[in-house]
């Protein structure tokens, strides 16, 4: 589970964001919608422990992020969240394959190819395995990051604009996964988006 209360963030006097409270319970799923610029990368990026509050409190599985140390925030992380990001960060001289292994090594845990390989089938990128990142497409990017964050079975699964890539297809087919991932592990999902198409496969949401 996954709450954000009282979250007050400033990059500067003049932007300043209070966010609404946020929770999602294992196994639950919660949409955040908001137009471009009102936050969501901002708010997203402070529930996974990647920006600190002015104020209010993040809690992870039943641990508040206040007052932990940046180590121990790095491993709560590790521990509980697979991130996608809006923009997929790759390392250009490993192959797609490789970059998905990352994250079991960032995790500490040993390479799962056999996982991989059935969410890159799953996803629709089985043929694309062996070649370097820059050389899918935009959308087929997309599909390796959300591959990546499921890796290592995350608490909370925390995605921004899966979908801002994908036509009408690949956009069912990516929440559905995300749904689907998310509750035969238990996990949150919090998704971040401007996508309307998204508006009527979440129950629950929250508007910024
Ligand atoms: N590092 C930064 N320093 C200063 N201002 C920033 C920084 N990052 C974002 N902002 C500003 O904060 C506001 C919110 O940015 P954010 O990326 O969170 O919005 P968003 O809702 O995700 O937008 P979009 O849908 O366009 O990605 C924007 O006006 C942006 O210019």
């Amino acid at each position: 589970m996954i709450t954000g209360t009282n979250l007050r963030f400033a990059y500067s006097a003049q932007k300043k964001f209070n966010f609404p409270d946020i929770k999602c319970k294992n196994g639950e799923t919660l949409l955040i919608l908001g137009q471009s610029g009102k936050g969501k990368t901002t708010l997203l990026h402070l529930l996974a422990l990647l920006l600190k509050p002015d104020s209010g409190e993040i809690m992870i599985a039943g641990t508040s992020a206040n007052n932990l140390s940046s180590s121990q925030l790095a491993q709560v992380r590790a521990k509980n969240i697979g991130i996608i990001y809006q923009r997929p960060h790759f390392v250009s001289s490993l192959s797609v394959l490789d970059n998905i292994l990352l994250s079991n090594y960032l995790g500490d845990k040993k390479p799962d190819k056999a996982k991989a390989t059935a969410l890159a089938e799953q996803l629709g990128f089985a043929d694309h395995l062996s070649k370097k990142p820059s050389r899918l497409s935009q959308g087929e990017q997309q599909r390796v990051s959300i591959a990546r964050a499921l890796m290592n079975n995350p608490n909370i699964i925390l995605a921004d604009e899966p979908t801002s890539n994908l036509d009408d297809n690949n956009c069912q087919r990516v929440i559905e996964l995300l749904k689907t991932q998310s509750a035969s592990i238990g996990a949150s999902l919090v998704v971040v988006t401007h996508d309307q198409r998204l508006k009527d496969v979440f129950s629950n949401q929250v508007f910024l």
